[in-house]
């Protein structure tokens, strides 16, 4: 699907002129202003078609939880999510799901059967259902124009034609996948130029917000709902129907209401904040350990100020996670489209920073060390991309792993959730026949934490598991196991360094002085 780049995101249907905005001076935002900024729900409480029957397209990370949530709240509505791999759709039906997210065991047990239903039979979901969500991958491309920065809507587009092709009655059709500014319109003319005579289509944008490890929780209690759609009247009424599913369970309050391509827009953007906060507190995080300020005290310091306010300002070896680097790029992309050079390189900086720190990092192992790896052995704890998590998509830990090969050191990984075929696939080079023999001379996987530091000579924490904090786990015996001096290097600041100093472990964490910049008069 090519986008429309010329168009500007701002749309060019009715919207209300902005005149002066209403904003006190703290920055906070006056109900006139929230009142002009989201449509409120009895604005568009028209009449509007009830949902019966809902299809999710794509049962990944994002339509799993959100359709089964869905599910769970609206005993009365059936929800069928589809996916084209039969073993994805075999676990959701069975006691192992294909995912690990706390809490979701039991919201799919509870409706699983009942009015919920996971199939790959696409084609008689499509047909019978009267909203649809499209929550397919939005992989960055690899090849072609825009690669390695650009969204593939390859899946986006696979999926709307089929819902053309397939429909025989009206639909509401809602992107859920996380894409660029403009997609919804690229739908819409693919929809119409195929629909049966008679067939109606509407489209919106309902982006989602989740975190993994913690959907359950952000789904079940989200900060807002946000629904985009035309500003006509059928796109309002598309909307109201959409809000009414969520507010089996969400206040009306916090279901937002806009223009579409502002929806698109604010996925993106709520994103690139996001990370931009973890590039900015790791960019300080190497202040700190070349002054002796302590970047867990330089956070709470600045968290403390309510304009700064206190969340993901979490120093670390990098931020990695699906959607973060995949966004950020798409918006770079959309920003040199848009002939916005400057605009592209502030977010591009993000990225860049981000891949900083995990080099960074692993310099500061590799000096720690005395300069050489060659034949030493590195115990990871952790390849998630964070805790309470199975996936691994751009790990930081994939990377350091990659940076040690390359210094001949030997690997051995430990990470309480992640399949070891899936860590063999992410460290394999694709396309290298025999890479899998080489690297498992190189690299072990260890069934447990004590396992995988044995004889090491440090140990590096790259996800913050509970169970890697010194509170549970022994690292008495842990140093005991190891060759000395033993160094652990903490990219998470989960660790109390005193007490494992006290130990004899030679500890080097983020965002803190490496030994010699160390005073102990300030310790
Ligand atoms: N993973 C996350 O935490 C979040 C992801 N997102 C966005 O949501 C979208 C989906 O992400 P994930 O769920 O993580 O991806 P995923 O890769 O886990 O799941 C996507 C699923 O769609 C299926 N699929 C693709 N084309 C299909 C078709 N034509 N018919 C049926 N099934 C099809 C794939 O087989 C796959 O199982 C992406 O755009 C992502 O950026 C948004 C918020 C959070
Ligand atoms: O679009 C998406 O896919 C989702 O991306 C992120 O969610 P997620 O990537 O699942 O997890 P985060 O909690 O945001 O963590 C992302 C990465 O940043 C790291 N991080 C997070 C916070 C922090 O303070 N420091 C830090 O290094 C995490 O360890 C992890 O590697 C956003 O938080 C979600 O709102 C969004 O829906």
């Amino acid at each position: 699907m090519s986008l429309n780049i010329k168009v500007p995101c701002a749309g060019n249907f009715a919207r209300p002129t902005l005149g002066a905005p209403q904003v006190p001076r703290d920055g906070a935002v006056t109900p006139a202003e929230k009142r002009r900024l989201s449509r409120p729900f009895e604005a568009i409480n028209i009449p509007h078609k009830k949902i019966k029957k809902i299809c999710c397209i794509g049962a990944g990370y994002v339509g799993g939880p959100t359709c089964s949530v869905i599910a769970m709240k609206n005993p009365n509505v059936q929800v069928t999510i589809v996916d084209l791999n039969a073993q994805r759709i075999e676990s959701w039906n069975s006691d192992e799901l294909p995912i690990y997210e706390p809490g979701l065991d039991e919201v799919v047990k509870e409706s699983r059967g009942r009015n919920l239903f996971f199939s790959t039979g696409v084609d008689q979901a499509i047909i019978e259902a009267d909203l649809i969500f499209v929550s397919v991958n939005t992989p960055t491309k690899y090849t072609g124009i825009g690669a390695g920065y650009a969204a593939d809507l390859g899946y986006v587009e696979a999926a709307t034609r089929q819902i053309a092709w397939l429909a025989t009655s009206d639909k509401i059709v809602v992107e859920k996948s996380t894409v660029p500014c403009r997609t919804a319109q690229s739908m819409r003319v693919i929809l119409e130029a195929n629909a049966k005579p008679g067939v109606r289509f509407d489209i919106l944008s309902n982006p989602e917000f989740l975190a993994e490890g913690t959907a359950i929780s952000d789904l079940i209690k989200p900060d807002r709902v946000l629904i985009g759609s035309l500003d006509t009247e059928e796109g309002r009424a598309a909307a109201a129907s959409l809000a009414d599913i969520y507010a089996s369970w969400v206040p009306r309050g916090q279901i937002i209401t806009m223009n579409v391509w502002s929806s698109e827009l604010s996925k993106l953007a709520a994103n690139a904040f996001l990370a931009q906060r973890i590039s900015s507190i790791n960019a300080l995080s190497a202040i700190c350990e070349a002054t002796g300020a302590d970047i867990d005290e330089v956070s709470y310091a600045c968290g403390l100020d309510s304009r700064i306010g206190p969340k993901f300002l979490k120093a670390s070896v990098g931020f990695g996670g699906s959607c973060f680097q995949k966004d950020i790029l798409n918006l770079v992309y959309l920003s040199e489209s848009l002939h916005l050079p400057e605009v592209a390189q502030y977010w591009r900086q993000v990225v860049d920073m981000n891949e900083y720190q995990k080099r960074r990092f692993t310099n500061r192992i590799i000096s720690s060390l005395f300069n050489t790896l060659t034949g030493k052995k590195i115990a990871i704890f952790g390849f998630a991309f964070k805790k309470d998590t199975g996936d691994t998509r751009e790990s930081p830990a994939i990377t350091l792993v990659k940076y040690f090969r390359a210094e001949k050191a030997l690997v051995s990984i430990y990470d309480p959730k992640v399949e070891e075929s899936q860590i063999w696939m992410d460290l394999c080079e694709p396309g290298i026949v025999d890479d899998l023999p080489a690297l498992q001379k190189q690299v072990s996987i260890a069934a447990s934490a004590y396992q995988a530091a044995e004889k090491a000579d440090a140990v590096v924490i790259c996800t913050e598991w509970e169970e890697f904090k010194d509170t549970r786990l022994d690292y008495e015996q842990i140093y005991d196991g190891m060759k000395k001096p033993a160094f652990i290097f903490d990219g998470r600041l989960v660790l109390n360094e005193k007490r494992l100093k006290k130990i004899g472990f030679k500890v080097e964490t983020i965002g803190r002085p490496g030994e010699s910049l160390r005073n102990p008069e300030f310790e």
